[in-house]
């Protein structure tokens, strides 16, 4: 069986973080593992409260997976701070893992920071270098791209400065852009564009969509081997 690990959060109401990973994980038949690394205290209300993990003990959980266990492919979720950030960097570099799947979180749907502002530098410099793929929701986007986003021809333009910075592939995620009744994703590998779009389910019930499709996109790479080296 594959194994997929989660680095993320702990989300006590079970809709996001590393429980909707491992739901993920498991109805797509791969073996989940995960890494904390922070408690949130949620429920469909808000956030009410966020208590990071010391680096050291992400490291460890990492560690110990990679040495024993092993990893097939993984994402990364919440991760709060930049000495996070720059731990699980060191170990997806230690480890040469490859099918790496950020979601670079920033703030949780009812508005609670998850990712310190200071912190956004980290994520750049640090974990997108070595991202297989990146899968921000558009605010994500206009964070890390210092654009805003209006347009399908202003996604392109993100994908392209996301991939400056070192992401193999990118998905900017439509959820957000509520003036359609489509639900569109672009896909860019530094080559071509593709869009995706589904019918807008009419609803305030999404919290936790990025964690789950990120998650699924984790198990499918899982269970594949990366051959094209366009990609790689
Ligand atoms: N109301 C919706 N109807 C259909 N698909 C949605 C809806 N909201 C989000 N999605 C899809 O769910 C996935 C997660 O997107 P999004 O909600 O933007 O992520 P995030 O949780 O990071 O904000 C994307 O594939 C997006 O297109
Ligand atoms: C622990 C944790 N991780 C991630 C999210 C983001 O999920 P969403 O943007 O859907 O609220 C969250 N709310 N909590």
């Amino acid at each position: 069986m594959e194994k997929a690990l989660t680095i993320a959060g702990s989300d006590s109401g079970g809709g996001a973080g590393i429980q909707a990973d491992l739901k993920t994980f498991q109805e797509l038949k791969v073996f989940g593992m995960s890494a904390l690394t922070a408690v949130t205290a949620q429920n469909t209300l808000g956030v009410q409260g966020v208590f990071p993990m010391e680096a050291e003990v992400v490291a460890e959980q990492i560690q110990s997976v990679g040495e024993d266990i092993g990893v097939d492919a993984l994402k990364t979720g919440m991760l709060f701070n930049a000495e996070i950030i720059e731990t699980v960097a060191e170990k997806i570099k230690r480890f040469a893992w490859d099918k790496v799947v950020v979601d670079p979180v920033m703030i949780a749907k009812g508005g609670a920071p998850l990712l310190q502002q200071e912190a956004v530098s980290a994520l750049k410099n640090h974990l997108l270098p070595l991202c297989f793929v990146i899968t921000p929701n558009i605010p994500e986007a206009e964070v890390l791209t210092r654009m805003t986003i209006h347009s399908p021809d202003d996604k392109k333009e993100a994908a392209r400065r996301i991939h400056a910075l070192g992401a193999k592939n990118i998905v900017i995620k439509g959820g957000h852009d509520v003036n359609t009744n489509e639900a569109v994703d672009l896909l860019f590998n530094g080559a071509d564009f593709e869009f995706f779009s589904v019918p807008r389910i009419e609803t305030k019930n999404t919290h936790g969509t990025g964690c789950t499709f990120s998650a699924a996109i984790t198990a499918q790479l899982a269970k594949v081997y990366l051959y094209m080296t366009r990609y790689l």
